[in-house]
């Protein structure tokens, strides 16, 4: 054990540690073409990720002829993580520095979690995938604890502070989800700028802001200055 300022770190996983638009993109416009609807621009689906894939349905719906009765979007839905989970790693790719920024902490003592808006089982399936799961202690996902607990909510960030006990944590995200779960939570919270910003990095009200991942460890190191005053 070092006398590193935080014991856990967990991070976002879409837009954060994987840069997962690719295939969410794929998965996307297999369901809008498959309505006969026009796909959407690979380099336009960031835009529309964040709450989870059913909300990324209804915004890609929502960009391509208008949205659909209820009752329609549950079979898309089901249809679109179908997609998505048998092809969830052709694109994918942890953003760079990812694994060194998770070995320095992990020599540092940290414990490491994912918190994602994604369902829980495309996110231990994608980080199977790349071969990133064994790194974590904890996945928690979007339903993990049941539907409306997701992010913006706390729930979740509180979640991995039950299962991984006491000690200051943080948090790393790319989206205003992120933001706003951590400061209900009480978690100090670094943006990535290089991920799937919801608003301009500098607007996510984040603690800070690292544009690569060689900057997370200095940058906790600061944050934790900052706040000891
Ligand atoms: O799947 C989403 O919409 C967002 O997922 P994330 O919480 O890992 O960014
Ligand atoms: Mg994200």
């Amino acid at each position: 054990m070092t006398d590193f300022p935080f014991r856990i770190v967990g991070f976002d996983l879409d837009g954060t540690l994987l840069d997962t638009g690719g295939d969410l993109g794929m998965a996307l416009n297999h369901v809008l073409t498959g309505l006969g609807r026009p796909a959407i621009a690979l380099g336009e689906v960031p835009g529309l990720i964040g709450g989870g894939a059913r909300m990324l349905l209804e915004r890609g719906l929502a960009r391509t002829g208008g949205a659909l009765p209820e009752a329609d979007l549950a079979p898309l839905h089901a249809e679109l993580i179908a997609y998505y989970s048998a092809n969830i790693a052709r694109h994918t790719r942890p953003y760079p520095g990812a694994e060194a920024m998770l070995d320095a902490l992990a020599a540092r003592g940290v414990t490491l979690a994912v918190v994602t808006n994604k369902l829980e089982h495309l996110a231990v399936e994608v980080l199977e995938a790349v071969g990133l799961a064994g790194r974590f202690a904890t996945i928690i996902g979007g339903d993990t604890l049941g539907p409306g607990r997701s992010k913006p909510a706390p729930d979740l960030l509180l979640e991995m502070a039950r299962r991984l006990g006491d000690g200051p944590a943080a948090y790393v995200g790319d989206t205003t989800y992120d933001t706003r779960a951590a400061a209900a939570a009480g978690l100090p919270c670094v943006a990535v700028s290089f991920g799937f910003n919801d608003e301009p990095v500098a607007s996510l009200g984040a603690d800070a802001v690292i544009d690569h991942f060689d900057g997370l460890v200095p940058t906790l190191e600061a944050l934790a200055v900052v706040a000891a005053g």
